[in-house]
């Protein structure tokens, strides 16, 4: 092969991520091109060298060459390198016309990738399993007739300690914390154990979705043509089905002053009066209210009565962010996956990557957030394994942001140990970013990195590199 047709062939081969090794009907190298060498380990050309001289050399432990000349049929087999690679190296015989053998084409494909891939899969499932082992196990968690909750943070395990004796107590209770915290999921807990769940039902009142001008009526209920549109038989409350049970008054800071003073005389003397009615009716309710407003703030503003504030905050709770327990994204992730795999009828494993990735992200959606990103993963994964690739692009962006602060080396001892992985994938990125940076084409640029433009192009795509904003081309 001459001149630029040569020139095209070479290029050809080489942007090929197999190995490709090419020799005539005796076992003589034509060609070769650089993934063969590196896949090998052979540090020089062998363009010319007859296959039997490799193998003299120790540079090769068999050859399939050799077999495909002898059978002239296709031959596979897998074969340990020098360099420690070990790769299926597939041969195959090319005829002319009148059936002679012209030449063998030989395909290399490096295994270890795919066994370093098969070992990772195995560790994750491996790591998987003590996850749930600790669930099962250690994982303080609360199981109820229809619900579970899961905890391993101390601080959110003094409050499912707690939970026992504040449900007996049928004391009022405040629960203060971010949305999606979990605060339904409490207060319908201290229902369950206060042993209310047999005889009354756990009414759930969000403050902030009925409008200031209906709240009252459907709080206390209205007589019959209480006021203009009332029905003419009136309406009960829905503080009357809680009669006997617990009423959660959820986001409790949005309940209008009026209605608080209100809802202050009905915590003081359990009576209740419709609007339009004139006879109190007395009502046996537990109160467990929510808030992720700072009240006393309001009531330094005036804008939440000092009393009711008071009367409310018998128990406080207050329940952290996910982001300052961190410890519970693990224990939550799985418990949600168990939950989805049985709604689905999936069976999947988080690669431990992904699961870095859950554990850097701020959480602002706090476990509602966690919950429906687990519940998207399970319902659109088609590979059965929950890759970092498959998560939002938010979460994956969270941990790459931690990843390369974490890998600015120089300076402090208390930084945070990370992963091994996730450094080396940093670093290789600064790595890549800084040759693409310094050279326009990418040849160069691979060539800066003692790596051929194919492994280049492989890394650039794994690790979310866009040549364009770094400025190199394609040549
Ligand atoms: N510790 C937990 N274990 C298991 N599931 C949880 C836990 N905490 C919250 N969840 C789940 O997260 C979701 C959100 O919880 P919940 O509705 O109780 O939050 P919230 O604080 O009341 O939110 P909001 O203030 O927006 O109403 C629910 O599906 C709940 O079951």
């Amino acid at each position: 092969m001459s001149g630029n047709m040569g020139i095209t062939f070479r290029a050809m081969i080489n942007s090929i991520s197999d190995g490709i090794y090419i020799c005539d009907y005796e076992g003589y190298c034509i060609a070769h091109n650089d993934a063969f060498l590196r896949i090998t380990g052979i540090p020089m050309d062998v363009t010319g060298r007859h296959v039997s001289t490799l193998l003299d050399d120790h540079l090769i432990s068999d050859s399939v060459t050799i077999e495909v000349i002898n059978s002239r049929q296709r031959v596979s087999k897998v074969i340990s390198y020098p360099s420690g690679c070990e790769a299926l190296v597939t041969g195959n015989p090319s005829f002319d016309e009148e059936g002679n053998l012209i030449n063998v084409v030989c395909e290399v494909r490096d295994l270890s990738e795919l066994s370093t891939l098969k070992n990772e899969l195995k560790c994750s499932k491996q790591l998987n399993k003590q996850y749930r082992e600790i669930l099962i196990n250690y994982g303080p968690t609360m199981i109820n007739a229809s619900r579970k909750i899961t905890a391993r943070d101390p601080k959110m395990q003094n409050i499912l300690d707690a939970l026992p004796r504040i449900g007996d107590s049928d004391a009022t209770v405040l629960i203060y914390g971010e949305s999606g915290v979990g605060k339904g999921l409490i207060a319908s807990l201290l229902h369950e154990h206060s042993g209310r769940s047999a005889n009354g039902k756990f009414i759930k009142v969000d403050c902030s979705a009925i409008p200031p001008s209906l709240i009252e009526s459907e709080l206390f209920g209205y007589e019959g043509g209480a006021f203009t549109g009332a029905r003419r038989e009136g309406k009960v409350g829905l503080l009357d089905h809680a009669n006997h049970g617990t009423a959660f008054l959820d986001e409790i800071g949005e309940l209008p002053l009026l209605l608080q003073v209100k809802l202050l005389s009905v915590l003081q003397d359990h009576k209740i009066q419709r609007v339009g009615g004139t006879t109190p009716l007395t009502m046996d309710i537990r109160f467990v209210c929510a808030t992720n407003r700072d009240l006393e703030k309001m009531v330094e503003e005036g804008t939440f009565r000092k009393d009711l504030f008071y009367r409310l905050n018998v128990i406080p709770i207050a329940i952290p962010p996910l982001r300052e327990r961190k410890e519970d994204i693990f224990m939550l992730t799985l418990s949600f996956l168990d939950k989805f795999c049985q709604k689905y009828q999936r069976s999947l494993s988080f690669i431990s990557e992904a699961m870095d990735c859950l554990y850097e992200y701020s959480w602002p959606g706090n476990v509602r957030e966690l919950e429906n990103v687990v519940e998207r993963l399970v319902v659109l994964n088609q590979t059965g394994i929950i890759e970092k690739a498959d998560l939002p692009e938010k979460i994956r962006r969270a941990n790459q942001v931690i990843v390369l602060q974490h890998t600015d080396f120089s300076s402090r001892k208390d930084r945070k140990i990370i992963p091994l992985k996730a450094a080396v994938a940093a670093t290789e990125r600064q790595s890549i970013e800084r040759a693409l940076r310094q050279n326009v084409q990418l040849g160069p640029a691979a060539q800066a990195l003692s790596i051929d433009i194919s492994t280049l192009l492989r890394k650039c795509k794994k690790l979310g590199i866009m040549r364009g904003s770094a400025s190199a081309k394609m040549r």
